[in-house]
């Protein structure tokens, strides 16, 4: 016989296989009538593609060069059409890494795998997508969702009708002993909820089964009436089924089993032969003498596993000298030729039908050489399944729609009552000599005739400071009268009163001498003339204000003595006229409308973020995102479909937003209200793409709550919504610039207060930034959803 050379190994297989060894699988099952005797053949890429699953040379390894933790350490698999593969090995050793290699969630760092006659995630070649069932090891179903309603998501997936589904969804109920379909999955017990998972894998019908532990916590009648579920469905050789299971003796049904170890397999084999050869009782058995015959081989390479090795008590064996430690109970699966399954010295043949070898195989792949071709099209069914889902899972979640509604109401009614208006009631100290002596007793009373003698223009002005303080106190109504000037400072140290004012005796005529005939005016005429003001200025906003209704009150009381006296009004201001209206906005500007357009933009902004950013992260931790994925939904469309959903509840909240600002609270919208509108809503798409892109970069909730959370204040603070860019540092401008709120914040605001529409720069940058920001963290988060595997 021929030697055969794969990948280096060049092995003759003429003289190693004693007669005795060479096996036809029986097991419950008719595998010897549909494939043919034992023929060695040279391993090549048609032969492998002819398995249901082949892996070869399998490497995959967790964490850094310097610092692996290696799971798959060269591993070769064969699972023959038709076949019940039992993938058996302790909890840790890598099945699930195995398995989810097989259906293309992971990537090996090296050696190679066939399922279903393609690469898994190559085109055309169906894995993942419909050709798989994948029951994950967790329960992976949507809490809220009945058992129907579960299947129907899987099953249109798979392309299957709604009649068809309900067909089935009878007959698993009935397979599987499942409650009421209109039962919600979360009113389900735990073993429950795993058999509608299994059900869910199982809908489609598909040609690969692959089962991560299906019977855990199922009761022994029912573990029996799922494995004989199994047999029944591989009987016919389409399907073909790989089921990992922790109890090993269930096994004994499976056609074939892998007993996994150290990220190889110990043996690969019929468990009858394995039995037979080990001269075990049970699978168990078998397993335990496998492994201290690994350690043995390696005890021979290390001596650091010797004391170990040497504790363990070497289960009596057929005879041990028939077996080369070493080279047989390493990994050799396949390496032979695909058309047959081996470990140690004997051979089990699993001949796949090569009746029709080409039968079934999807089309030979040809690696993508565009960008265009890479990208693979949405699928009208996958979106109707995911937007069913994703409204459906919303309209259920009562809460989620009242935190919709209510969040940014509250919030805008919040902002609208709280920010903006004038402080009132603030308590002003007075005093005031010109009342003379009992200052504090007396009323403040003034003449509201005109003080000037019409004939000789001789001005008799009297209690002047009275006039101002009637004026002061239409602003200002809180005055506090105190005697003495230190009393009233006093009282200010003491946080009685947040400014003092002090008017001298004189004060009324200093101040005809100051404009009247200020030739004669003397430096203490100018002084008594004058309003002391004493401020309290902790407080910038409340200074601030209180300055400016001191200095208007002061406008307003010697405007109304010249309108008393019939001269020009504007006479005896001081000589700076701001005029009125403004070229935008108002007088007096108010903090609400500074404010409010980027309030608005970050409600709506940071409304969307949170609804998204745990949207995929739900999903992920689930496991139900792993589950449409190796059901054949790509990333993006599950992205695709979470955008349209959230799109319509962040038009909701726009409108919410935009009606109470707009419409209750009446603030100034000059603008064109399309475009406002507009832009509202691209900024809530915009938090929607960056909590997508949270939603991707996190592992988990907590971090991504942190980082949406996190990214609030900064943006806040520099993008110009409280305070102007230019206070701002210079490199903190240059920051603020490529914030996404900056500049659709400041064309927000041009819109609104001066009016301005899309053809000014500044509108049109705000919509540009916005729409740059969309791109940015949608391709992201896209790229993240490809590549952050394993
Ligand atoms: N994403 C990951 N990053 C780092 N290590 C991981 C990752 N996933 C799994 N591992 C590690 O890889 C090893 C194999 O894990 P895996 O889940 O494949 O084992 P398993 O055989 O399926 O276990 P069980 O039977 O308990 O489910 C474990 O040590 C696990 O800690």
């Amino acid at each position: 016989m021929p030697a055969y050379d794969n990948a280096g190994a060049t092995i003759s297989l003429e003289d190693e296989i004693p007669p005795e060894h060479v096996t036809i699988v029986t097991d419950n099952f008719d595998l010897n009538q549909r494939r043919h005797q034992f023929q060695s053949q040279k391993s090549t890429v048609t032969s492998r593609r002819q398995q249901a699953v082949c892996v070869r040379r399998a490497h995959k390894r967790y964490g850094s060069k310097s610092n692996p933790n290696v799971i798959l350490d060269g591993l070769n698999m064969t699972v023959p059409k038709g076949a019940i593969y039992g993938l058996l090995g302790a909890s840790g050793c890598g099945k699930t890494t195995l398995l989810s290699c097989i259906v293309g969630r992971r990537r090996l760092n090296s050696g190679e795998i066939w399922v279903l006659g393609g690469r898994p995630g190559s085109p055309g070649s169906g894995v993942p997508g419909p050709r798989v069932g994948y029951m994950p090891q967790e329960t992976a179903l949507f809490g809220e969702f009945s058992i129907r309603e579960t299947m129907i998501y899987f099953g249109w997936i798979a392309g299957m009708t709604t009649i068809e589904v309900d067909e089935r969804v009878d007959f698993l109920v009935t397979l599987l002993n499942l409650p009421h379909p209109t039962k919600q999955v979360k009113t389900l017990s735990g073993g429950q909820q795993r058999r509608v998972s299994l059900a869910a894998a199982l809908i489609h019908q598909p040609e690969l089964v692959i089962l991560d532990e299906p019977t855990a916590g199922v009761d022994p009648v029912l573990r029996q009436s799922i494995w004989d579920h199994l047999v029944e469905i591989t009987k016919g050789g389409r399907t073909t089924v790989i089921i990992t299971t922790h109890y090993i003796d269930e096994t004994k049904q499976a056609n074939v089993i892998g007993l996994m170890r150290g990220g190889r397999f110990l043996a690969e084999e019929a468990p009858g032969e394995l039995m037979r050869r080990y001269q075990a009782e049970n699978l168990e058995d078998v397993f335990l003498k496998l492994a201290v015959l690994q350690n043995m081989g390696k005890r021979r390479r290390s001596s650091i596993l010797a004391d170990i090795v040497e504790k363990v008590e070497l289960p009596s064996l057929p005879d041990p000298s028939v077996i080369d430690l070493e080279e047989d109970l390493g990994e050799i699966s396949g390496e032979f030729g695909d058309n047959v399954s081996m470990s140690s010295k004997g051979r089990v043949v699993v001949t796949p039908d090569i009746a029709s070898p080409m039968e079934a195989l999807p089309p030979e792949e040809k690696p993508p050489t565009t960008c265009f071709e890479r990208i693979k099209p949405m699928q009208w069914r996958h979106m109707k399944s995911l937007m069913w889902k994703n409204f459906l899972s919303l309209f259920r979640n009562y809460s989620l729609l009242a935190f919709i509604v209510v969040l940014p109401l509250s919030q805008m009614v919040l902002f609208c009552i709280a920010i903006g208006h004038d402080p009132v009631g603030l308590p002003i100290g007075i005093v005031n000599y010109e009342l003379g002596e009992n200052n504090t007793n007396v009323p403040c009373n003034y003449e509201k005739v005109c003080p000037m003698d019409p004939n000789t223009y001789e001005w008799n002005l009297k209690m002047f400071s009275c006039q101002y303080l009637d004026f002061l106190s239409k602003k200002q109504p809180n005055l506090v009268y105190y005697p003495t000037k230190e009393a009233a400072i006093s009282a200010a140290y003491h946080g009685k009163c947040r400014v003092v004012l002090v008017f001298q005796a004189n004060f009324s005529s200093s101040l005809i001498d100051r404009m009247v005939d200020p030739r004669h005016a003397t430096d203490l005429d100018v002084k008594n003339s004058e309003i002391e003001v004493h401020l309290d200025d902790t407080d910038k906003q409340v200074q601030w204000m209180l300055a400016r209704d001191i200095q208007v009150s002061f406008m307003d009381a010697t405007q109304n003595l010249a309108k008393s006296c019939k001269l020009p009004t504007r006479l005896l201001s001081i000589p700076v006229f701001f005029h009125d209206p403004p070229v935008y906005g108002l007088t007096i500007p108010i903090l609400t409308d500074f404010a409010g357009p980027g309030v608005i933009l970050t409600i709506v902004f940071f409304l969307a973020v949170a609804l998204t950013s745990s949207s995929m992260l739900a999903e992920r931790n689930e496991g139900i995102l792993e589950r449409s994925l190796v059901s054949g939904i790509t990333g993006t469309e599950i992205l695709f479909s979470h955008v349209s959903v959230q799109m319509f509840m962040m038009m909701i909240q726009a409108a919410v937003v935009l009606f109470i600002g707009f419409v209750f609270f009446d603030l100034t919208n000059n603008g064109p209200l399309g475009w406002v509108i507009l832009l509202t809503v691209l900024n809530g798409f915009c938090g929607m793409t960056f909590g997508f892109f949270v939603s991707c970069l996190c592992d988990t909730e907590r971090t991504a709550t942190f980082i949406a959370l996190g990214s609030f204040l900064p943006m806040m603070l520099l993008c110009g919504i409280i305070w102007p860019i230019e206070a701002l540092h210079d490199f903190l401008q240059w920051i603020s610039y490529v914030l996404p709120l900056t500049k659709s914040t400041e064309s927000l605001r041009s819109m609104l207060q001066r009016g301005w529409s899309i053809n000014t720069p500044t509108v049109y940058y705000g919509f540009m930034s916005t729409g740059i920001w969309i791109a940015v963290y949608l391709i992201a988060s896209i790229l993240l959803i490809k590549f952050k595997k394993g």
